[in-house]
């Protein structure tokens, strides 16, 4: 099962390209496994507003399948003005825009079929990108620690299958060290106030048959401070040129926790995480999602009724706090100064380039 993936409709062969997009409702997980068909753009951005699809990679294939939704279904000039509130859906993850943009490009180009291979391209290379991640991040760790034969690390949000089409990035290099047999446990933060991490890394662990423990987010710094941890794994929704790196809200705080243990803090995330527009962190939006998911739990208030409450949904973790980011063309070593700009420039990926 994939995550997100276009469907062809029944009448495909008589009329090429038309379908629609098929995703995991994230929001009722671990409770229901429940895949909705989505055949309207606006369906798509409150999915996307939502988290009924969420992580970045993900983020990008829903942008780039929703330009070939709304090219097939909507006149030129709704289009148009779909995509760009499209585009706008959440602001920092940077996938979302490239995913958007790669296929607005095709279908401005070679219209409704040419923004559907476009966005079919950026399907399949990130499938290939979660591979070649897994990959380059358990040599990684074997590199940087090269007297354990197996590992505990630590984990925030998800970063797993359900954060990309297949596979996923950090959890996708956990999930390889669980087949290799090198993973003595995953240790995955709650993830406040959505619980990504509590509700979705737990239930991708426990169906890859890893062994795992949740922990509150507030738990992090004493669990890596006693030693227990030899690797913290995360994910990224944008990284700027020098190396800086904006996740999910409690991130900074769990790399402050390792650099003070002295534990490798490994970013995981594809080429097109990096946004080289962004020279640094001070220069990411961050996405506000207001009080309410703080103030209430489930639909419980957990706070005095006129309780207000700040929301920050990702943070910047700077790069003098990153021992590496692997992502599915190099590794960058920016503990040893390297920066995604300075870094030996890596091919773009491949659903960027056209057939034509
Ligand atoms: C491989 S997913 C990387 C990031 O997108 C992930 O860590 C994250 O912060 C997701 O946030 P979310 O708000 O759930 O979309």
């Amino acid at each position: 099962m994939r995550t997100i993936d276009w469907i062809p409709a029944d009448d495909a062969e008589r009329e090429p390209g038309r379908g629609f997009i098929r995703l995991v409702d994230q929001t009722l997980l671990p409770d229901s496994l429940v895949e909705l068909d989505i055949h309207d753009l606006d369906v798509l951005v409150d999915a996307i507003q939502r988290l009924a699809v969420r992580g970045a990679p993900a983020l990008g294939v829903a942008g780039a399948l929703g330009v070939a939704l709304a090219a097939q279904n909507l006149p030129a000039d709704l289009a148009r003005q779909a995509i760009a509130e499209l585009r706008e859906a959440r602001p920092t993850a940077v996938n979302l825009a490239y995913g958007v943009d790669t296929a607005l490009a095709a279908l401005e180009r070679g219209g409704a079929l040419a923004a559907l291979e476009a966005a079919l391209r950026v399907r399949d290379a990130d499938i290939a990108a979660c591979v070649a991640m897994a990959e380059r991040g358990t040599d990684a760790l074997t590199r940087l620690i090269p007297d354990r034969a197996a590992l505990t690390v630590l984990t925030i949000c998800n970063t797993g299958a359900l954060a990309a089409v297949e596979h996923g990035t950090a959890l996708g290099v956990v999930a390889k060290l669980h087949r290799d047999g090198r993973l003595v446990r995953a240790i995955a933060c709650e993830t406040r106030p959505l619980l990504q991490g509590a509700r979705l890394t737990a239930w991708e662990l426990g169906r890859m048959g890893a062994s795992y423990d949740v922990i509150v987010d507030s738990a992090a710094a004493i669990t890596l401070a006693r030693g227990g941890v030899d690797a913290v794994l995360v994910g990224a929704d944008r990284i700027a040129a020098n190396g800086d790196t904006a996740n999910k809200i409690g991130t900074f705080a769990v790399a402050l926790a390792a650099a003070r243990a002295g534990v490798p803090f490994l970013v995981v995330a594809p080429e097109t995480t990096i946004d080289p527009a962004t020279p640094n962190g001070d220069a990411i939006e961050i996405e506000d999602r207001g009080g309410a998911e703080v103030r209430f739990f489930r639909g419980v208030r957990v706070t005095p009724p006129d309780a207000t409450a700040l929301n920050p949904a990702f943070d910047v973790t700077p790069a003098d706090l990153i021992t590496a980011i692997v992502t599915d063309a190099r590794v960058i070593d920016v503990v040893a100064g390297d920066t995604p700009a300075s870094d030996t420039p890596a091919a773009r990926p491949v659903a960027a380039e056209t057939t034509e």
